[in-house]
C-alpha cells in the first residue's frame, strides 16, 4: 500500500485539523509536539504521510499531486485558483471575506469611485469589484496587518479577513460590504481521487459522520 499524503497549513487551521483527524482514528502524535521544526510525519501503521506548508501553497501541492488531500481556508481556494475537488467544509475556521474602511469610505463605494483597495487577495478583491459589482479599481497587493492602509493612508478600503471584528474595532475601521463567508476545506488532487478512491471515501466518510 502506498503513503496517503496529508497537506496542512502551518497556521491557525492546524491544532482544529488534528483534532478533527483524532476523532476519526488518524492520529500523528509526533506532530502534536509544539516546539518542533520538523516538516514531516508519518504514521506507518496506517501508512500516512503528513507535512506542513504554509497555508496558501497547500493548493498547489495538491494541484501537483505532491500531497493526495489538503486541508486549507477557502480564501485560500478561491485566492489560488488551483485544479483540484473541493470535497468537504469541515465547518472550523469560520470567518468572513469583507470589504472594510472608515466609514467615510462608505460614500466612495457606494458612489463607484475610482478607489484604492489594498490586500493580502488580489484575485478575490479583482473577482469582487470586476465581476460582481462591476465597479473598476485600483488593487494593492499586501503581505499583513491590512488594516493599516486606510490608517496611513495607502488605500481607501481593504478585502480581508474578519472573524471577531477586534482588529477593526481597534484600529477604528468597520465592516462596510461582505465578500462571502469562509471555512477550512478538504480538497483533493484529481487523479487520486480516481487511484485512491477506496481510501480517501473513506476518509471523507469518516469525517462526514463526526461533522
Ligand atoms: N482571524 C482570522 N484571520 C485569518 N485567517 C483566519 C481567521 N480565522 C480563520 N481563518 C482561516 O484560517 C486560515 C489560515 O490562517 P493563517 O492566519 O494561519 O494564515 P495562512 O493561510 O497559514 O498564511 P500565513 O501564515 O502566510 O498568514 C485562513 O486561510 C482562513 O481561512
Ligand atoms: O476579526 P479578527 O478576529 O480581529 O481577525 C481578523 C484579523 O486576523 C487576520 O490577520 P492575522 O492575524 O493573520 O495577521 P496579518 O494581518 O499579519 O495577516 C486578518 O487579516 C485580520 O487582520
Amino acid at each position: 500500500m502506498r503513503y496517503l499524503t496529508f497537506a496542512l497549513g502551518k497556521g491557525r487551521l492546524a491544532s482544529k485539523t488534528l483534532e478533527m483527524f483524532e476523532k476519526i482514528g488518524i492520529t500523528c502524535e509526533e506532530m502534536k509536539d509544539k516546539g518542533s521544526r520538523k516538516l514531516i510525519f508519518v504514521n506507518e501503521e496506517l501508512k500516512l504521510k503528513f507535512f506542513l506548508s504554509k497555508g496558501p501553497d497547500v493548493p498547489t501541492y495538491v494541484e501537483y499531486g505532491a500531497a493526495d488531500i489538503g486541508i486549507v481556508g477557502k480564501d485560500t481556494i478561491l485566492e489560488e485558483g488551483r485544479r483540484m475537488y473541493e470535497v468537504l467544509d469541515l465547518g472550523f475556521g469560520k470567518c468572513t471575506m469583507c470589504v472594510c474602511g472608515p466609514e467615510s469610505a462608505r460614500e466612495l463605494l457606494k458612489h463607484h469611485e475610482l478607489i484604492r483597495v489594498a490586500t493580502k487577495y488580489p484575485n478575490i478583491a479583482k473577482d469582487y469589484f470586476y465581476n460582481k459589482k462591476h465597479q473598476t479599481v485600483e488593487i494593492i497587493k499586501l503581505n499583513g496587518s491590512i488594516e493599516l492602509a486606510p490608517i496611513v493612508g495607502l488605500s481607501e478600503v481593504i478585502v480581508d479577513i474578519v472573524e471577531t471584528g477586534s482588529t477593526l474595532k481597534e484600529n477604528g475601521l468597520k465592516v462596510l460590504e461582505e465578500v462571502c463567508p469562509l471555512s477550512a476545506r478538504m480538497v483533493v488532487n484529481q487523479v487520486s481521487m480516481k487511484m485512491e478512491n477506496e481510501r480517501i471515501s473513506r476518509i471523507i466518510q469518516d469525517l462526514k459522520s463526526i461533522l
